[in-house]
């Protein structure tokens, strides 16, 4: 990479009621570091100003929330009514945008809180990129332990029984939302570095 190429900024913006969503959250963000980006960690429920400027200086948001009731919990959907505000100045347009949810159930509905998610990012004009793994667990000779084990394609989807703490959070699951990371803060690479050469062309 030459050393004029611009370092990307991702910011993961989540909400965990219980913790168990974080573990997951700080997975999408192993997995972004992991790429050499500069990634922000942001709890939207205790979210400060600082942090929202953050989110308007990222060239990424991968938003991240449990399903509660059949879409993202209500701290999340506060921080999304909130978001309006960079809506009117169109403040998020044109940023690469993700998600990834966590809940108890194999399925569990969570399909509609990734396509909250893709609604609230298609609202603020952001690109959508989607997981980009095959679904796994799939046939005779498919595991537990596979990539992408419960098959969504939106986001990185993760399940973690209802009576058991964060640390049960599946492993196939961490490394699903790495890999969601990774993707996500390689694919604003080529767009950052994209616009620099643009610009620097006088395009
Ligand atoms: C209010 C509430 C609603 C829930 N609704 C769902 C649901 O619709 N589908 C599901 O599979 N699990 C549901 N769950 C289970 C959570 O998604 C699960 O416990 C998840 O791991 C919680 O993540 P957190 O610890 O990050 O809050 C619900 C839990 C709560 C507390």
């Amino acid at each position: 990479m030459s050393a004029n190429t611009p370092t990307p900024v991702v910011s993961v913006a989540y909400h965990s009621g219980y913790g168990h969503t974080a573990v997951v959250a700080e997975a999408v963000r192993a997995g972004a570091a992991d790429t050499g980006a500069t990634v922000h960690l942001i709890k939207v429920d205790e979210i400060t100003d600082a942090e929202w400027a953050l989110l308007d200086e990222s060239d990424a948001i991968i938003f991240g929330s449990p399903t509660y009731m059949g879409t993202a919990s209500g701290a999340f959907h506060v921080f999304a009514e909130a978001s309006s505000k960079r809506w009117f100045g169109d403040v998020w347009q044109d940023k690469v945008a993700a998600g990834f949810t966590n809940s108890g159930s194999k399925a569990g509905d969570k399909l509609n809180t990734l396509q909250f998610f893709q609604v609230l990012a298609a609202q603020h004009g952001m690109s959508w990129v989607s997981l980009g793994l095959k679904p796994g667990w799939n046939h005779s000779g498919g595991a537990e332990s596979d990539l992408n084990r419960l098959g969504f394609s939106t986001g990185a989807a993760a399940q973690t029984n209802n009576d058991e703490g964060p640390d049960a959070v599946h492993k196939s699951d961490i490394a699903t939302a790495e890999h969601l990371g990774r993707r996500v803060a390689e694919h604003t690479r080529v767009i950052v570095a994209g616009r620099a050469a643009l610009a620097a062309a006088g395009a």
